[in-house]
């Protein structure tokens, strides 16, 4: 349970329960001091009051104190490094458990997550936690062990005083648990208006071209601006909130030591209790709640935390793909079961069935938004299908393993994904084990050569984030380059020339010809002169499959197919001069 609040891996939860225990050790040994003056005055005191004037000698009490603290910087220290490295520990742990998950995550969870949302999470989520654990959580559990162990001693000295004093803390608790539930919801408001504000600017940043050049700018600007001023808004009313009930609580917690002067007084009144026992009573009372009302007053970030351990926790525990990652595939062949799909609610595939066969290429084509990218993506199980099977070898790929199906196969998409890294390296993600030969003939077989070289340092040239520095071209010829490198037997080529000139194209065509070879191909492309070729066309229309065949028995059938030819046999013919002549 409070692994699971605090969101803590396994190991940050046995250094968070020695943090705690360090936390009420430190708060008991810093107590000492306080022992020791009051032994010392009241020996005093009573040496003072007493019939013989004899001066006690401070030496002892020197060598007590010296004693105490070279304990107390012994225990801090200790309670330091539990505490705080520990924290930087777990955050470190978290941060990179939280990638490795969502690197395993279905596409499924990012299509109702923002890009920010999540970087939030691996990134402020997890220093909230940090600063928490570092401070918040150690004192407060840790203040809770010392009050009750102190109080506890207490109880033995007096009963009768130490109830006064302990009758607030439960009451001081409940006040705080009180204004948990209260604060909840605007603390989530708070969260999601901070969110709001990321969003924004981030899809402020990445548009920024558009929003110069559009005549809306000021509108854009005013969202932002709109946004941040709700984050004002939000965190104001949740501060308020938790600064109630706090100063509530905290003073509900006071009230104990007035209780314990009017029991004290009204015991020494009545000579059950001498003065000196009251004051000492008195001193440690004073003291007991320090620890505790420091971070009384951090309980609005303490709450704060809970929500960022919530969002973390959501990472952590959502379900992933599964499957075998022991099964082998022999053969390639690609069958398409009775599919069906949908990304939410509305269903984009309705009962697909065909085979891509293994040495043959087999093209997806139609109008756009039919269903072809979501074709490829279920066949390498980006997203499983709702209802049919898709069978690689005759095996369901739902029961591989999601990252040994993809050692299958080799993807060029249309969007291309780029690191801000060295050319090589973003080859080489092709084959991790790769030879610099390997990488350099994938280079050249997807003519990349012809521009690595013109750049400063070749192929140790960075680009960029996701290869800004590079036409759209040219990024698409590293992603066919990792292709090459990869070699795998099921190639899928979503739009994979789509951003190439004619020349390049044609040589590109030529060099795809050579890597499909003896493959199973899943091709999509929307210039239907670059698939006449192929074995098999499958024309999809709103998730359907309305035709299957090789481009001349359906460019004969005049169906749909032969209707999309036409069509952009028209449009090639098109240019803007045709517009002036019209
Ligand atoms: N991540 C997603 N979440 C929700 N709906 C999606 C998502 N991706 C695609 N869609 C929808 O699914 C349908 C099929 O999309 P898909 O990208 O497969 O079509 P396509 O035929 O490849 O289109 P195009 O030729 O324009 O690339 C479309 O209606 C699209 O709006």
């Amino acid at each position: 349970m409070f692994k699971n609040t605090f969101s803590l891996t396994d190991k940050g939860y046995v250094n968070v329960i020695k943090g705690i225990l360090l936390t009420a050790l430190h708060n008991l040994s810093i107590m000492f001091p306080v022992v020791l003056l009051l032994l010392l005055a009241s020996d005093m005191i009573q040496n003072y009051l007493g019939d013989k004037k004899v001066s006690i000698s401070l030496f002892p009490y020197w060598g007590v104190a010296l004693l105490l603290l070279l304990l107390i910087y012994w225990v801090y220290r200790w309670t330091y490094r539990k505490t705080y490295v520990a924290a930087y520990e777990e955050s470190a742990n978290t941060r990179i458990s939280l990638a490795e998950k969502i690197r395993r995550l279905p596409l499924s969870y990012f299509g109702n997550k923002d890009l920010s949302d999540l970087t939030s999470t691996l990134m402020d989520d997890t220093t909230t936690m940090e600063h928490t654990l570092a401070t918040g959580v150690c004192e407060l559990f840790g203040g809770i062990i010392s009050s009750a162990v102190v109080l506890l001693t207490l109880f033995f000295y007096d009963w009768r005083m130490s109830l006064s004093l302990f009758i607030c803390l439960p009451v001081s608790l409940a006040v705080l648990a009180i204004s948990y539930k209260v604060s909840s919801s605007s603390n989530w408001k708070n969260r999601h208006a901070k969110l709001g504000v990321s969003e924004a600017i981030q899809e402020y940043l990445e548009n920024i071209k558009l929003v110069q050049t559009s005549p809306q700018k000021y509108s854009y600007r005013t969202q932002v601006e709109k946004r941040i001023k709700k984050v004002v808004r939000t965190s104001m009313i949740y501060e308020l909130v938790m600064g109630v009930f706090v100063s509530i609580a905290y003073n509900i917690l006071r009230v104990g030591l007035g209780l314990v002067v009017v029991t004290g007084s009204y015991l020494i009144t009545h000579e059950k209790i001498d003065l000196i026992g009251f004051l000492l009573f008195l001193f440690v009372a004073a003291r007991i709640y320090d620890p505790l009302t420091t971070v009384f007053f951090k309980m609005g970030e303490f709450f704060y935390s809970l929500v960022s351990a919530s969002r973390i926790r959501e990472i952590q525990d959502y379900p992933v793909q599964i499957g075998d990652s022991n099964i082998t595939l022999n053969s390639y062949d690609i069958t398409f079961d009775h599919v069906y799909f949908a990304y939410n609610t509305d269903t984009v595939i309705s009962d697909v069935s065909f085979v891509a066969k293994q040495g043959e290429i087999t093209a997806l084509v139609g109008p756009s938004g039919c269903g072809k990218s979501t074709m490829s993506k279920l066949a390498s199980r980006f997203w499983d299908v709702s209802k049919g099977r898709i069978l690689i070898d005759g095996k369901n790929i739902n029961d591989i393993d999601p990252e040994t199906l993809l050692g299958y196969f080799s993807i060029v998409f249309q969007d291309v994904v780029l690191f801000n890294d060295t050319i090589y390296n973003n080859i080489k993600i092709g084959k991790k084990d790769a030879t610099e030969e390997e990488i350099i003939t994938a280079a050249r077989m997807a003519r990349c050569e012809d521009f690595i070289y013109k750049l400063p340092h070749s192929y140790d040239t960075v680009i960029g984030e996701n290869g800004k520095t590079l036409s759209g071209g040219e990024r698409q010829r590293i992603s066919i380059a990792r292709a090459f490198l990869k070699d795998a037997p099921i190639v899928l080529l979503d739009e994979a020339t789509a951003s190439l000139d004619p020349e390049n194209e044609t040589l590109i065509q030529e060099a795809i010809g050579k890597l499909i070879r003896n493959k199973t191909v899943l091709i999509i492309a929307h210039r239907l002169r670059s698939i006449e070729d192929c074995d098999k066309i499958v024309v999809l229309k709103a998730g359907k499959v309305k035709e299957v065949g090789r481009h001349q028995e359906l460019m004969e059938s005049n169906g749909l197919y032969h209707h999309l030819f036409e069509l952009q046999r028209e449009s090639s013919a098109w240019g803007v001069g045709s517009v002036k002549q019209v």
